[in-house]
């Protein structure tokens, strides 16, 4: 037996161990859901993520961008500057917050809050107001000054649906299946 594990053994036995500080925190763990629901979106241009959370910190749906259920993802268009207008994705594509409120696992998703990477279009605010989404949290704004984006901020300040953009408070945060260290973790007793 090695010192670490020595110290390690001697401080699990008395009791001394504290709890780990470096757990990433709720909104971190709510905002890391919705982008790695985006990691399935097929579209070229704008992977989105959305994840819904209740009053209690449970997630009550996730969904991201993606062509409806039975419209093949190999046969519907993924481009945009087309020359028929049925050849653009914009007809088709449900939009992730959209399908991250349909797949709710929960009655309804009143006073909840919606975890987005970017800023919820016009339509989809609509469906946030409808829903009973009462907060936006969202990571961008980078289409922010196009009418669609400022007409969500026109109805969500009428309707008081709060909204505020996310900080991250670190630049990553990694799952590296070829390094997950649980010769390093203690057993459990
Ligand atoms: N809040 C948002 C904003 C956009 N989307 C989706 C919709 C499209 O698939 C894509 C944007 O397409 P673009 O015209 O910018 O190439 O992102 C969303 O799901 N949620």
């Amino acid at each position: 037996m090695d010192l670490a594990e020595l110290t390690e053994n001697m401080s699990l036995s008395s009791g001394s161990q504290t709890k780990r500080e470096d757990y990433i925190d709720w909104t971190e763990y709510f905002m890391a859901t919705a982008f790695l629901a985006a990691k399935r979106s097929k579209d070229p241009s704008y992977q989105v993520g959305a994840c819904v959370v209740n009053r209690e910190n449970k997630i009550v749906g996730v969904g991201y961008n993606g062509m409806p259920t039975g419209c093949s993802d190999e046969e519907f268009p993924w481009g945009k500057n087309t020359s028929s207008p049925l050849d653009n994705k914009h007809m088709y594509v449900c939009h992730a917050e959209m399908n991250a409120i349909l797949n709710k696992n929960s009655a309804d998703v009143k006073n909840c809050t919606i975890y987005v990477g970017l800023f919820p279009c016009n339509e989809c605010a609509k469906i946030i107001i409808q829903s009973g989404i009462t907060e936006v949290v969202y990571l961008s704004d980078e289409k922010g000054k196009k009418p669609i984006y400022q007409a969500s901020k026109r109805m969500f300040d009428a309707t008081g649906v709060k909204y505020w953009q996310y900080k991250p408070k670190r630049d990553k945060i990694v799952i590296d299946f070829s390094n997950i260290e649980w010769d390093k973790m203690s057993p459990c007793k």
